[in-house]
């Protein structure tokens, strides 16, 4: 069993194991090349490479600054690795090829033992990484923006574009930016070997943007970015491309640094992290701990009934307050929280913990898009707009993230900005946001494979699920098949606990029977939800059936494929259920998604992300263009309808509304005639039982209470 005991970040599996096993199942490789588009290759070596491209004329490869950028380049590419270029050994030609970049050079500081990277260079190794940065805020534009291009029109879209110095390796953490040595020994500790595309580019930008930009403050005429006091950033990447590592680096090497030089003991909440779900937070403070161990740093989930001391505005850190010898209270005691929307916005609303966050100068919003999305985005701005601190810093994360999302950011950086300095009577100066995008914005993973499965009718989907679960029958002609473990997506509470009941004793008892298969939702007990996805991360529990609280962030290691048993309602929301699988660059990850005839008017926005991932990856259509053309297109409010409430027939009110339709689509092995006569019997059975009952109503005609039909 232990092929399926792979799923954890936590669970205590050998190495050694993990690669006995894994060529059972396809994605649950090794992610030793955990790079989705240049595989493997680290910033030094596409150096190496593209300066080779460069100096051999014809050796037939094209320069990376020829046409348009092709997001799905080829990536095995030979490439000769040389040992790294110091700033002394850099060709002369090549220096003499880019005379900004000489210039520019000359103003950084260069560390004995560290690749340099000329402008061009580091504009080569960012399009092979498809890693984009753009300067999103106006703190103030370079002079060149401002500038009428030759048709007249202001262009500044191009312009905004900065280049920064891309992260070499994680050893350059300590080399480049004197990371500590414990947090370097924590990132070895977990064998971590080669930044992803998201850690290569975000780090930097974290880290030190001072530096990082100095290069880009002489490409831009001059113009300096005020980044000494760090930046605020917004990552768009894909699912399962190490982003919390790409956050949670920089929280620490920060909060290591301040306490070099300090004697304070004592923990003050200086970092927030928001994540929409219990699941995402635990799993965040996961990972945090593993890489603050034996560094005296402190990193909480929020809980329910949790305080902060009521510091007020001391300065000295002391917070001995009546609350703190009250021991019926919890007080925060922590350097970073992570915790979801409403808890911490409860927390915040009790009167007595108005000052408790005064010190924070950073915030964090993991799944940016829907922690800003109407569900949670009153709580998320007024937790945001509490935060005093004029030093603030916000970073914003996901896989998707739309326009609207980032006029938000901007909008909210600049209000608090305003009200800030009003309050304090002096301007609270204006730090930038950059944006970095990361391969082609809100698709999919390019290394999972999409399946879109006719099913006609409810019971079709049951059906094929049920053969999904069937070894014998899993595979469908040459395609690979369907293998635990994997999750199941319903579109409500209610669907995901009729599937499980019905699929409860699917899996033969010799398999394990039905531990094998578990249900997780939210009216589940915090204790129940954990318990689940522990079982689930041991490899105990091969199907799990969910609904979108595990779509976003939650990283099970190996899970092999995701069926989509109710369509997702948005485009975005395909894309991260899908992105449970095919994590940290592993191949072989599969995506069924069964559709009957009512979701074929919502089915576009799949088929769409579908088409486009085939496309990017250079497998044609990837779906028949006929289906595409002929599947119906939404209008705006009819995407947000779905969004905001899924397939009507499917909910509580499409039951009250229409329940003939609701009972169509209700998720039952047994054909509507069955159902209607077993209801028929149980009616009869209620009715003859009242009969019994004294004041009971002897005629039928008038038993208005009748439900058995219900
Ligand atoms: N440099 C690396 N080398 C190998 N594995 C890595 C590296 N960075 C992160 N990982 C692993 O990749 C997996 C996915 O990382 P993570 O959960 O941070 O992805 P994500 O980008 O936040 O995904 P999502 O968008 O779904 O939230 C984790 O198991 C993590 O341990």
């Amino acid at each position: 069993m232990d092929s399926l005991r792979l799923l954890s970040r936590s669970t205590n599996i050998s190495r050694s194991k993990q690669r006995d096993s894994s060529h059972s199942l396809p994605s649950t490789g090794d992610a030793r090349q955990p790079g989705l588009f240049s595989r493997g290759e680290s910033p030094a070596t596409t150096q190496n490479a593209s300066r080779k491209r460069k100096r051999g004329a014809n050796n037939g490869a094209a320069s990376t600054d020829d046409g348009p950028m092709d997001f799905f380049a080829s990536k095995h590419r030979t490439v000769t690795v040389t040992p790294p270029s110091t700033r002394r050994s850099l060709p002369t030609a090549s220096r003499e090829e880019h005379p900004t970049a000489r210039s520019s050079n000359e103003a950084e500081i260069v560390r004995p033992g560290e690749p340099l990277l000329s402008l061009h260079e580091r504009k080569a190794v960012l399009k092979d990484h498809k890693l984009k940065v753009t300067w999103v805020n106006p703190v103030s534009q370079p002079s060149k923006d401002r500038r009428k291009s030759k048709d007249g029109q202001k262009s500044t879209k191009a312009l905004s574009q900065l280049s920064p110095r891309p992260l070499e390796s994680f050893a350059a953490l300590a080399t480049r930016f004197s990371a500590p040595k414990k947090l370097m020994a924590n990132i070895t500790e977990q064998d971590f070997e080669v930044p992803t595309e998201v850690q290569m580019g975000a780090l930097p930008l974290l880290l030190d943007p001072a530096s990082t930009f100095s290069t880009d403050a002489l490409d831009m005429e001059d113009h300096t970015i005020d980044t000494a006091d760090g930046i605020n950033l917004l990552t768009v990447a894909p699912t399962g491309s190490g982003k919390t590592l790409a956050f949670l680096i920089p929280l620490l090497h920060r909060l290591l640094v301040e306490k070099r030089g300090e004697a304070r003991t004592e923990h003050r909440t200086s970092t927030i992290i928001l994540a929409p779900t219990r699941e995402l937070a635990s799993q965040t403070v996961n990972e945090a701990r593993k890489l603050a161990r034996n560094s005296g740093l402190r990193i909480t989930q929020m809980r329910k009934g949790m305080r902060f001391a009521a510091m007020g505005h001391k300065t000295d850190g002391t917070n001995d307050t009546a609350e703190e010898k009250d021991d019926s209270i919890s007080i925060v005691k922590a350097d970073i929280i992570v915790s979801t929307p409403g808890l911490l916005e409860s927390a915040l609303s009790h009167a007595d913990n108005a000052g408790g966050l005064h010190h924070v100068r950073d915030l964090v919003l993991d799944e940016a898009d829907v922690l800003l999305d109407p569900l949670f985005r009153d709580q998320t701005l007024k937790i945001w707009t509490s935060l005093s601190n004029p030093a603030l810093r916000v970073s914003l994360w996901s896989a998707t993230m739309g326009s609207n999302i980032e006029q938000l950011a901007t909008a909210t950086i600049a209000a608090r900005r305003k009200l800030l300095s009003e309050q304090l009577g002096v301007a609270v100066p204006e730090a930038p946001l950059i944006r970095l995008v990361v391969g082609l914005k809100d698709s999919a993973v390019p290394n999972v494979q999409h399946k879109l499965t006719y099913a006609a009718t409810e019971q079709g989907k049951l059906l094929g699920l049920r053969q999904l679960l069937n070894p014998a029958t899993s595979a469908v002609g040459s395609d690979p098949s369907l293998r635990p473990p994997f999750l199941v997506f319903t579109q409500t509470i209610e669907r995901a606990v009729a599937l499980h009941a019905e699929l409860l004793y699917d899996i033969p008892a010799e398999a394990g029977g039905i531990d094998r298969i578990a249900v997780l939702h939210a009216d589940l007990s915090d204790t129940s939800r954990d318990s689940v996805m522990t079982r689930f991360r041991k490899g105990d529990i091969w199907v799990l059936i969910t609904t979108d609280l595990l779509s976003r962030g939650v990283d099970f290691r190996g899970v092999n494929g995701v069926v989509n048993y109710d369509i997702p309602t948005s485009s975005a929301a395909y894309v991260h259920r899908i992105g449970r699988t095919g994590r940290a660059g592993r191949t072989g990850g599969i995506a069924v998604t069964l559709y009957s005839k009512e979701d074929i008017p919502y089915l576009k926005h799949v088929a769409n992300v579908v088409a486009m991932s085939a496309k990017q990856e250079g497998k044609g259509a990837g779906i028949e263009q006929w289906l595409l053309d002929a599947l119906p297109t939404l209008s705006k409010n009819e995407k947000q309808s779905l969004k905001k409430r899924g397939i009507e027939s499917r909910t509580a009110t499409g039951k009250q509304k229409d329940p003939k339709a609701a009972r169509k689509s209700a998720i039952s092995s047994k054909s509507g005639y069955d159902r209607r006569l077993e209801n028929k019997r149980k009616g009869a059975i209620a009715g003859s039982q009242r009969m019994g009952q004294p004041g009971a109503i002897s005629d039928a005609g008038e038993d208005s209470d009748f439900a058995g039909f219900d």
